[in-house]
């Protein structure tokens, strides 16, 4: 086994899709534990991957050992694998909140800490994941790891202190432009759009405009002006996002979503 993932839900199948496609690792070099038969069972038929009840057999089958379950868990889970932990392994945790320096005081021993904070469109192969790591951590192993997070998407490595806005911005916030495109769609539909079509045309325009910032490197404030028809239609609905806060709400959102993080 070359990874373990404790807990297989959203998160973990998500990245281990995106490990999959990208041929990092084979379907017999993963193993995962879900606490329920059901859970195995999907991620037995989802991924094909090797599963138990275990955390474990987990820990001893493999050196790198993501921790997928959700924070409230990561205690117990912890706990429950003290015993099979050694200096070898790295862990990694996902959750919010959840920093290096608590990792490795709940794991109990000296050893290399990761965390990493992903997003679901890892499942496409879109995610953005921040990293950072503890010093026992070296430059090749740094290395090693960024060639999973990269197999799902996108990688920052970036200082610990910023993973609760990392958080914020990436892991959380495929949620709220989810909500943005199905808000898009409802108003098409109101329009008389048939409601599929009304989910390509909004998804596509935020895919479409996401790839506008990342590949002109244009900001985005420009962007929406060559939009923006003097006395046209798109600035009447600029007008009418700016009398609804929309930018405010989207601000306090992203910051509610990190200050939660630092509770965690
Ligand atoms: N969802 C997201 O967008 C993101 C999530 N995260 C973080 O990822 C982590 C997982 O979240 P998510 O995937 O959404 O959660 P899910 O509820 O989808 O998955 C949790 C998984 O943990 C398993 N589980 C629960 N308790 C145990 C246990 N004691 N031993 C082994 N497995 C257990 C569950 O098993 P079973 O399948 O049997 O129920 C399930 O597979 C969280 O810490 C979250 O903060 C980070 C970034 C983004
Ligand atoms: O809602 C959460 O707490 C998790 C972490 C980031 C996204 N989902």
């Amino acid at each position: 086994m070359k990874i373990g993932f404790i807990g297989c839900g959203n998160m973990g199948s998500a990245m281990i899709g995106g490990i999959l496609r990208q041929g990092i690792f084979s379907k017999d070099e993963i193993i995962v534990s879900n606490l329920t038969e059901e859970g195995r069972e999907r991620s037995k038929k989802n991924l094909g991957v090797v599963t138990t009840p275990d955390n474990n057999e987990v820990v001893r089958s493999a050196k790198t050992i993501v921790l997928a379950v959700k924070p409230q868990f990561y205690e117990e889970v912890l706990d429950e694998v003290h015993n099979s932990l050694t200096a070898d392994h790295t862990i990694i945790g996902i959750a919010p909140g959840k920093t290096l320096a608590w990792l490795e005081e709940k794991a109990g021993l000296p050893l290399k800490v990761v965390r990493f904070m992903p997003n679901t469109p890892a499942q496409v192969g879109e995610g953005m994941t921040a990293v950072c790591a503890n010093e026992r951590v070296s430059k090749e192993g740094l290395d090693e790891i960024l060639k999973i997070t990269d197999s799902f998407g996108c990688t920052e490595v970036i200082p610990e202190r910023l993973m609760d806005a990392a958080g914020a911005v990436g892991g959380c916030a495929p949620a709220y432009v989810f909500m943005f495109i199905e808000a898009m769609a409802d108003a098409a539909v109101s329009q008389g759009m048939p409601r599929k079509q009304a989910y390509k045309f909004a998804s596509q325009t935020v895919l479409g405009s996401a790839k506008m910032v990342l590949e002109t490197g244009r900001h985005p404030g420009d962007l929406k002006d060559m939009v923006c028809s003097p006395a046209g239609t798109t600035i009447e609905g600029v007008r009418t996002l700016e009398k609804n806060g929309f930018r405010s709400a989207v601000f306090e959102a992203l910051t509610a979503a990190a200050e939660k993080g630092k509770k965690l």
